[in-house]
C-alpha cells in the first residue's frame, strides 16, 4: 500500500470526530481504521512469528526497579516488538506504521500533544490469557502519552470475551466500558488517566498494541 493510499484512508475518517472524543473524553474508538486484507495480513504475519517462537513471554514494566509497584501487574501475552532490531518490517507492517505516523501528525496539529514517536508491538493473548488492571505509564517512565491498540482478530464475536476493560473513574470500579477486540478497530486512549485491564478470552486475541511518546530516551520498558 502506497503513502498516499494509506493518506486518503485515514482523510477519509471522521478525524475530527475522532479527535474531539479524545479532547472531551481522553479516549476514542475508530472501527475500520485500516482495510480488512491489510489487517488480515498483518493477523497472518503475528501468527507466523508465533509458530516460529519469534515473540516473547510479555514483563510488567518495573518489576527490576521496584519504584511503583502500584502498576505492577500480571500478563498473559506474548509480544514482538516492531523496530529497527527486526530489520525485517514487512510491507503490512510499514503500512501499519505509516498510518500511525499520519495519526500521530494529526493529534499533534489539532491536539498539540507533542508526540514524537510510536513504540510498538504485536500481542497474543492466548486462550485464557489476561492482563490485569493496571495503567500504562509508568512512575519512572513518563514518555508514555497516549496508548493504542488496533485490534486483528476476524468475526470477533462478544460471547468471545477478551474485551479491553477501560475504567472511566478510577475511583469507581463499576464505572467502565467494555471495548470488544474487533478487527480493524482501534482504540487510543492518554496513557496516564486510564486504569484498564484484558479479560479472559475464548479465543486467542491478537493486536498491534503501541504507545506515542513525547521522548525516546527510555525505549522498551514494557
Ligand atoms: O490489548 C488490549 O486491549 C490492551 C493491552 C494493554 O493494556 C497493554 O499492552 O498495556
Ligand atoms: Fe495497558
Amino acid at each position: 500500500m502506497t503513502s498516499s493510499t494509506i493518506e486518503s484512508e485515514l482523510a477519509a475518517l471522521n478525524t475530527l470526530k475522532f479527535m474531539d472524543a479524545i479532547r472531551v473524553n481522553g479516549y476514542a474508538i475508530i472501527d475500520d481504521f485500516l482495510p480488512v486484507k491489510l489487517i488480515a495480513r498483518l493477523l497472518l504475519e503475528a501468527s507466523t512469528l508465533q509458530h516460529n517462537s519469534e515473540m516473547q513471554s510479555a514483563q510488567t514494566g518495573n518489576i527490576d526497579t521496584q519504584k511503583s509497584s502500584i502498576s505492577m501487574s500480571a500478563r498473559g501475552d506474548q509480544t514482538y516488538w516492531l523496530d529497527s532490531e527486526h530489520n525485517n518490517i514487512s510491507e503490512s507492517q510499514q503500512a501499519y506504521l505509516l498510518a500511525m505516523d499520519t495519526l500521530q501528525q494529526q493529534l499533534n496539529r489539532q491536539l498539540y500533544l507533542g508526540l514524537f514517536e510510536l513504540e510498538t508491538h504485536f500481542a497474543i493473548y492466548p486462550i485464557g490469557a489476561v492482563y490485569d488492571k493496571h495503567i500504562d505509564q509508568l512512575q519512572h517512565n513518563k514518555h508514555r502519552i497516549l496508548s493504542s491498540v488496533l485490534y486483528l482478530n476476524e468475526n470477533w464475536q462478544p460471547q468471545d470475551g477478551g474485551a479491553l476493560r477501560l475504567y472511566l473513574d478510577d475511583t469507581l470500579l463499576s464505572d467502565f466500558k467494555d471495548i470488544s477486540p474487533i478487527g480493524g478497530r482501534l482504540v487510543v486512549f492518554l496513557s496516564d488517566q486510564f486504569w484498564h485491564e484484558v479479560l479472559i478470552a475464548k479465543r486467542q486475541r491478537t493486536s498491534l498494541t503501541g504507545w506515542f511518546r513525547r521522548n525516546s530516551s527510555i525505549r522498551y520498558d514494557a
